[in-house]
């Protein structure tokens, strides 16, 4: 099968989005995807994501992992489908897509920076010293003294593996404060099985739970390996967060096609 497809990275997340307006890749397979996103014999990439009509809607957007299964929330990918969309000739201030957890509200800045809107929060577990929340997709949040030390491949991958977390797995976050409005996070990613640069919705995981404003607005700034991204969000209270906004960069690197034959 022949494919045309586009390569865009956020923040160094980065994935391969095809135009599926015409119905043309909906039988893509899992082997396929995986081919595609693989980083020697593929085009590499951590996920792959369709752009689909959606009555009611701007468009669809179907996520991929690496591994070639679909998933949960991709935030960073969200970011990059809306610059997609507006490459395609969808062009709007405000956009109204529909994803794996429902709408998402998006809009691209004077600077091109794109904000998309989270779902909101209702529940954050905590024991002894990390924190559970869902944030699109589920997060592991843990703050360490140097995120830099750490091998977040061997630990990521334990924790992401472990008893708890081993059957629907987890996306594995480690946080470190630089300042009371600044974070810096590492994550291992859960169907890419690895660190990615940055993770959209473990950014904003890790930002909920670092909110220094108890009751409120808050806008935590987050370092991540890919570059700097903004969560802005309304404590409501330790387990709760509505509001939420993931602030930041998505940016076209290529366009290509290549066929697959698997
Ligand atoms: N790997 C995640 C989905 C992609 C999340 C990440 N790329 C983001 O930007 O939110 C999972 O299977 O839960």
């Amino acid at each position: 099968m022949k494919i045309e497809f586009y390569k865009y990275q956020g923040t160094g997340n980065d994935f391969i989005l095809l135009d599926n307006r015409e119905n043309m890749y909906s039988n893509i397979t899992p082997r396929q995807v995986n081919f595609l996103c693989h980083r020697r014999f593929g085009v590499g990439a951590d996920g792959l994501m369709m752009l689909s009509e959606k009555p009611g809607f701007d468009f669809e957007m179907t996520y991929f992992n690496s591994d070639g299964n679909t998933s949960s929330m991709c935030g960073n990918g969200g970011r990059c489908i809306v610059k997609f969309a507006s490459m395609l000739g969808i062009k709007k201030t405000n956009y109204n897509f529909y994803a794996v957890d429902g709408a998402h509200e998006a809009e691209i800045d004077l600077n091109g920076e794109v904000r998309l809107k989270m779902k909101d929060v209702d529940d954050v577990e905590f024991s002894y010293t990390y924190y559970v929340l869902n944030t699109g997709s589920p997060h592991y949040v843990k703050s360490v003294p140097d995120v830099n030390q750490l091998d977040v491949v061997a630990e990521g991958r334990e924790i992401r593996n472990s008893k708890e977390f081993a059957r629907e797995g987890i996306n594995v976050n480690f946080i470190e404060t630089i300042d009371d409005d600044t974070i810096y996070v590492r994550t291992y990613e859960r169907g890419v099985e690895d660190e990615t640069y940055s993770c959209g919705t473990g950014v904003t995981a890790s930002a909920l739970i670092s909110a220094h404003n108890d009751n409120g607005f808050n806008r935590v700034e987050v370092k991540t390996r890919g570059g700097r991204l903004s969560v802005e969000f309304e404590k409501i209270s330790d387990k709760k967060f509505k509001n939420i906004w993931l602030c930041g960069p998505a940016e076209m690197v290529f366009k290509g096609e290549t066929k697959v034959s698997i």
